[in-house]
């Protein structure tokens, strides 16, 4: 009984594993500036609207991580930004899906503030203000590796 109990989780898992190796990504960026890391909050859906998450979205076909991020920060901030390192694991979002974070910087030549141009607002949070912000599930995850960054 136990056995075969410990086969289906077995094979559970590895059919997980599966599908997100095959899984679409979601980029976010960190961006630190001053010691603060800029969010922004959703303005919908319904369910996850006056959330917080980080600037970003889904990578489209052909394109790498870093185009994406670099992609969606004009399209949501009108800012030009620089893609470091990945921050912490990649998280599961739902079935086909995983976010994956990473650290970056306004670019200098740019020099324009960030707007919420899709959004309904953007904050810079200080590392003592991350555990108390209402992130996304998915984001909330990645709270100790983002304070890390900041600190
Ligand atoms: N941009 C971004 N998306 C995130 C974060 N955390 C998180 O769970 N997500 C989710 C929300 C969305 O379902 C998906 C990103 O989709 P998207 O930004 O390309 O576009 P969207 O909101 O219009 O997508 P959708 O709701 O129509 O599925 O990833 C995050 O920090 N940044």
């Amino acid at each position: 009984m136990a056995l075969r109990v410990l086969e289906k989780r077995s094979a559970l898992l590895a059919e997980r594993c599966e599908e997100l190796r095959d899984a679409r990504v979601v980029v976010g960026a960190a961006i630190v500036r001053g010691g603060r890391l800029l969010a922004q909050q959703r303005s919908y859906p319904e369910s996850h609207a006056g959330q917080w998450e980080l600037p970003g979205g889904r990578v489209e076909d052909g394109e790498k991580p870093e185009e994406a991020l670099v992609r969606e920060c004009v399209e949501e901030l009108g800012v030009s930004i620089e893609v470091g390192e990945q921050v912490g694991p990649d998280v599961p979002l739902r079935k086909d899906m995983v976010l994956r974070i990473f650290e970056a910087k306004l670019a200098e030549l740019d020099g324009g503030e960030p707007e919420a141009l899709e959004h309904n607002a953007v904050r810079w949070l200080t590392a003592g203000e991350l555990p108390s912000t209402d992130w996304l599930p998915a984001d909330r995850v990645l709270v100790p590796a983002l304070q890390e960054l900041l600190n």
